[in-house]
């Protein structure tokens, strides 16, 4: 299926607006997926002309709801919309005509993604006043989507790198805000908060609300409305299957998201929420409407008439909005489209809840080589996602942090579960590794072998945490002991309540390790993950046939190990979903009819 392109609207056009569009089209930030701007050709050539970028405008236009244009670096679409505006248009002021164009590009945006022509809306910001001096009313363009759209139920919510928060109520005064704390909209915004979260491809995420009141009014110390009208609209979400908590008090709620204890904040007013949002920064944010029937994503900034025409303005939230928009578009496409490969995990994992032994295993693809994160994980993780594998996994050594951070923000984007193994052997670099798994957020904790040293980190948090049985050594890592040491170590570990299951390096053991598996996965309730070195379709066809939950691949797909329709780690990625496909019909046909859950 083609997929429709999306479309920029062009904001104010006295704002920077034109000016990050056209520096964004013209730099080496232009996605790969194409665009068209909706808004004002001359104002575009007149801030191609500012910001000095080499790029050509060419009209854009719809025939029979589809979109024609050219997509070719170099060349900008634009969808003119409305009379040209003249170019003595003053540039950093409020002007009622730049309101009212402003507000028509967001109009034609909403009727063309309506109408399928344009699969998602990327906003640059408008000015409000100018809005409402061109007779306005809609304080916003999350307001004008919404009602345009004729959705009820929707919210704001600003994410980056670190945060993600859904507000409860939006641009509105502080007193209305606080009149609007009521059971309906707390518990509206904690579904859409679970809503947005999957559209990050996050399938159970923790919401957190924060309070209203100083410390969450201290038990009605300082405000009734956390004990009265905010607790329990948490316990009604709870029990809609929604994982939330709180009122936790507002001060240390962000820090604590940011450290990845919940997924998403709720935020009860504007300021709350939108702080801690830009406090770090305006380059990675975006602005994203939760509940409209099509993709919208904004920057996170507004029309910042101060630098207005000096070219100064960077187009990063622009770029930003952009690639997020891109993948919630692809992953809704997942989603609706291509149930197999878009099909979500269960909540922590591959295998998760699976006693060992039931079900067929789960194929997790590693982004590792020898045990390290590969240098081009993000790349391989794009093509890994094409192949439609929905488990990646990577390991704490390789990449720096930073480039690990935005690692699982693209395998959350992409709707995949985040596995993160260690491989480091001492103590202080376990505990340093758990802490990460916590800061990046990550789903499963795969590996090591000091629940004590480890358990209290990962406590509170919903990381499932699979530790190895037996004695580890080296690296890349080897397993070592008898199969009667592994199996002890392996029903030790599961002893432990926080322990969710096992890592077993069973292809890296010395011995014989269909026995080591079978015995092993006997052994325990919990599931088993079978890693290291399979690298062969044997070993494949050996994991499917026992009792393991779920296994790992990295270094054998990466080079090109198996044997497949053509080179690259698409074909081989599709060649071990095939094996696993094949034995999980032969293991079901085998078992006979069963129940659907
Ligand atoms: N998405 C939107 O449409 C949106 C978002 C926020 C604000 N607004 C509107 O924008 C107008 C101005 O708002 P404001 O002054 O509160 O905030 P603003 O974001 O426009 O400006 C705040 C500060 O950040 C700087 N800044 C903003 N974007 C920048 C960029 N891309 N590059 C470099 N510097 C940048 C500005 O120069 C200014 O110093 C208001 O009408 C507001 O309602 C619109
Ligand atoms: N509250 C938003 C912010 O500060 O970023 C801004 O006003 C944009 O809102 P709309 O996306 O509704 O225009």
């Amino acid at each position: 299926m083609t997929r429709a392109p999306l479309a920029i609207t062009m904001g104010d056009p006295a704002g920077i607006g034109p000016e990050i569009v056209a520096k964004l089209a013209a730099s080496d930030r232009r996605p790969q997926t194409p665009f068209i701007v909706i808004g004002d050709s001359a104002i575009l050539r007149r801030a191609i002309g500012i910001v000095g970028a080499e790029l050509e405008v060419r009209e854009a236009r719809v025939a029979d709801g589809v979109l024609h244009f050219v997509w070719e670096e170099g060349i900008l679409p634009v969808l003119q919309t409305g009379p040209s505006l003249p170019l003595d248009l003053p540039i950093g002021k409020v002007d009622a005509r730049a309101g009212a164009a402003s507000y028509a590009y967001v109009e034609r945006a909403i009727d063309l993604a309506l109408a399928g022509t344009i699969s998602g809306i990327v906003t640059a910001p408008i000015n409000k006043e100018a809005m409402r001096a061109a007779g306005i009313a809609y304080p916003g363009h999350t307001e004008i989507l919404a009602d345009r759209s004729g959705t009820r139920d929707f919210a704001m919510m600003l994410a980056n790198d670190e945060l993600r928060v859904l507000l409860v109520s939006i641009h509105v005064s502080l007193l209305e805000a606080i009149r609007q704390v009521t059971h309906e909209s707390e518990l509206r915004a904690m579904r859409l908060a679970k809503e947005a979260c999957r559209a990050f491809g996050i399938e159970h995420p923790r919401v957190a609300v924060a309070g209203l009141n100083p410390h969450a009014g201290e038990n009605g110390l300082f405000g009734g409305e956390d004990r009265d009208v905010i607790a329990p609209a948490i316990r009604a979400a709870r029990g809609e299957g929604i994982d939330a908590s709180g009122p936790w008090p507002g001060d240390t709620i962000f820090m604590r998201a940011r450290k990845g204890e919940f997924d998403v904040v709720v935020a009860q007013y504007h300021d709350q929420g939108l702080i801690p949002v830009k406090y770090l920064g305006l380059d990675d944010g975006v602005n994203v409407t939760v509940g409209l029937p099509f993709v919208r994503t904004s920057v996170d900034h507004g029309t910042a008439f101060d630098i207005a025409g000096t070219g100064r303005a960077d187009p990063a939230s622009l770029a930003y909005a952009l690639k997020q928009a891109v993948a919630m578009v692809t992953h809704s496409y997942a989603r609706r489209g291509n149930a197999g490969a878009g099909a979500s995990a269960d909540a922590g994992g591959a295998g998760t809840g699976a006693r060992a032994g039931e079900g067929a295993p789960e194929f997790i693809f590693m982004l590792t080589r020898n045990d390290r994160t590969v240098s081009d994980a993000r790349a391989r993780l794009a093509e890994a996602l094409e192949a439609g594998v929905r488990h990646i996994g990577f390991k704490d050594v390789g990449l720096p942090f930073s480039e690990l951070r935005t690692l699982v923000e693209e395998i959350r984007a992409g709707g995949a579960k985040v596995y993160l193994e260690v491989v480091s052997l001492d103590e202080s670099s376990e505990i340093a590794s758990a802490r990460a798994a916590v800061s990046l957020g990550v789903d499963v904790l795969m590996g090591g072998t000091r629940p004590e040293s480890v358990l209290p980190i990962l406590h509170g948090s919903a990381i499932h945490y699979r530790p190895f049985p037996g004695a580890i050594m080296g690296h890349p890592s080897v397993l070592r002991g008898t199969v009667d040491e592994i199996v002890s170590s392996a029903k030790r570990l599961c002893a432990h309540d926080g322990v969710h299951g096992l890592d077993l390096l069973a292809y890296r053991f010395d011995g014989d390790v269909e026995a080591l598996i079978a015995r092993v996965c006997a052994a325990v309730d919990k599931p088993v993950v079978i890693a290291g070195s399979i690298d062969r379709p044997e070993r494949i066809a050996a994991v499917m046939a026992s009792q393991a939950a779920a296994f790992t691949i990295g270094t054998a797909a990466l080079d090109g190990t198996f044997p497949a329709a053509g080179p690259g780690l698409i074909h081989q990625l599709r060649t071990i979903s095939n094996i696993v496909a094949e034995h999980r019909n032969r293991k079901s046909a085998a078992a006979g009819p069963r129940n659907e859950r």
